[in-house]
């Protein structure tokens, strides 16, 4: 089978579309995949990195006023649809999936004109612009929440999944996984990140944490800064002070690639609230700290930590009220008490959705034409 799968700008796209694209190889024998992103989005690094084929079209994002700027994404949008169109008609596939990003749109738009089966996944409660307008050309929408049934049209085929993790975050072990990241087998780990770009209250939080816990035996850090906020963490490490150097247990990262393994090493998780992210988080069941990222789309993020929050799986902090001494208090409360962690996983565990990878796959199944 020739799929191709789109999605992009951020991981909360991305790792969705590798997931689906990874649950039909396993499913489908000798499945040909094609990833079309952008150039300039987080795709254009990972996907070949997750050792997919990738192709990068032309795209732009609107801008939600009238402006003479529009005028040249129009223009951009209808180069990026002939682009997709152009690769769709060489590499003839059996199936289009998109996960949402502007680049779906003229990908999935042309598969669907040509008459190719498509399916898009959405992963927030409030669907992005871009699968809001999809829904209406697709086969088959698939959703995380059941919120986000009212934003799709009546005739829309939409089924509610969850949102798909990447085989290989529930596959990984937790002994091999401290091994690979040059981590301790004894100390609890405590893992930090902001989203798929990283987040820089997060990471100013940070300086107080890990002035609290330097070379403390019980803890160890595990921290993706964003890459674009990597260097200024560490100058203001050393602003502050702190030599990295003579720390053992604290680890600092642009970026996980390996995500899976980090979650496997983890104990706790301090994050953003992404979709993708909290998917992850409760699959396996982790507890966390949640600071959702105030300015997503209509507050998007709080609602997705609340949901976790109020079932006990997690501690929300809003940004507005985030300071390192806060956090300090937060992280000192938890992981001082086991018995809480232990609550706050199960309660995690109780919100995931294993089966949605392979649900998907079954939606894929059912729009593809007979095979012979
Ligand atoms: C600011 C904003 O609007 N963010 C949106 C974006 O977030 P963002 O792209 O941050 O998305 P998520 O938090 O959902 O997912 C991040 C993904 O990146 C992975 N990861 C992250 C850091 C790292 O170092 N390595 C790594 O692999 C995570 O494991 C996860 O799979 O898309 C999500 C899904 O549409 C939305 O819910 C978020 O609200």
């Amino acid at each position: 089978m020739r799929v191709i799968v789109t999605g992009g700008g951020t991981g909360g796209h991305i790792y969705p579309a590798l997931a689906i694209a990874k649950g039909l190889q396993s499913r489908f024998n000798n499945t040909e995949i094609l990833y079309i992103g952008t150039n300039r989005g987080l795709e254009a690094d990972i996907v070949p990195k997750a050792n997919f084929p990738f192709k990068a079209i032309t795209v732009a994002g609107f801008q939600r006023k009238l402006s003479p700027a529009n005028l040249k994404v129009l223009w951009q949008a209808m180069q990026g649809y002939q682009e997709a169109r152009a690769i769709i008609k060489e590499f003839k596939p059996d199936v289009v999936i998109g996960t949402g990003g502007y680049v779906c749109g003229p990908v999935v738009l042309a598969a669907a004109r040509r008459g190719i089966p498509t399916l898009i996944h959405e992963q927030n409660a409030l669907p992005g612009i871009t699968n809001r307008i999809l829904s209406r050309f697709v086969d088959q929408v698939t959703a995380t929440f059941e919120d986000s049934l009212k934003y799709f049209p009546k005739k829309a085929r939409v089924t509610v999944t969850g949102l798909p993790v990447r085989p290989e975050i529930t596959q990984a072990d937790r002994s091999t996984a401290l091994q690979s990241l040059n981590l301790q087998q004894g100390p609890l780990t405590l893992l930090v990140f902001g989203g798929s770009r990283g987040a820089r209250r997060i990471n100013q939080a940070m300086i107080e944490v890990i002035r609290e816990y330097a070379n403390d035996p019980d803890i160890q850090i595990l921290h993706a800064t964003g890459q674009v906020g990597y260097q200024e963490f560490l100058d203001q490490v050393t602003r502050n002070g702190m030599n990295l150097d003579n720390y053992v247990n604290i680890t600092i990262k642009p970026y996980l690639y390996n995500m899976h393994e980090a979650l496997a090493a983890a104990d706790l998780v301090v994050s953003r609230a992404g979709a993708a992210t909290l998917a992850e988080l409760t699959v396996l069941g982790l507890p966390s700290i949640l600071i959702p990222y105030p300015y997503a789309a209509e507050n998007h993020q709080e609602h997705n930590a609340r949901a976790l929050a109020d079932r006990g799986a997690a501690i929300l902090i809003r940004d507005a009220e985030l300071t390192g001494v806060k956090l300090v208090q937060q992280l000192k409360e938890l992981l001082d008490d086991k018995k809480r962690l232990q609550n706050m996983s199960v309660a995690s565990k109780n919100l995931g959705r294993p089966e949605a990878l392979n649900d998907i796959i079954n939606c894929v199944e059912r729009i593809l034409p007979r095979r012979k």
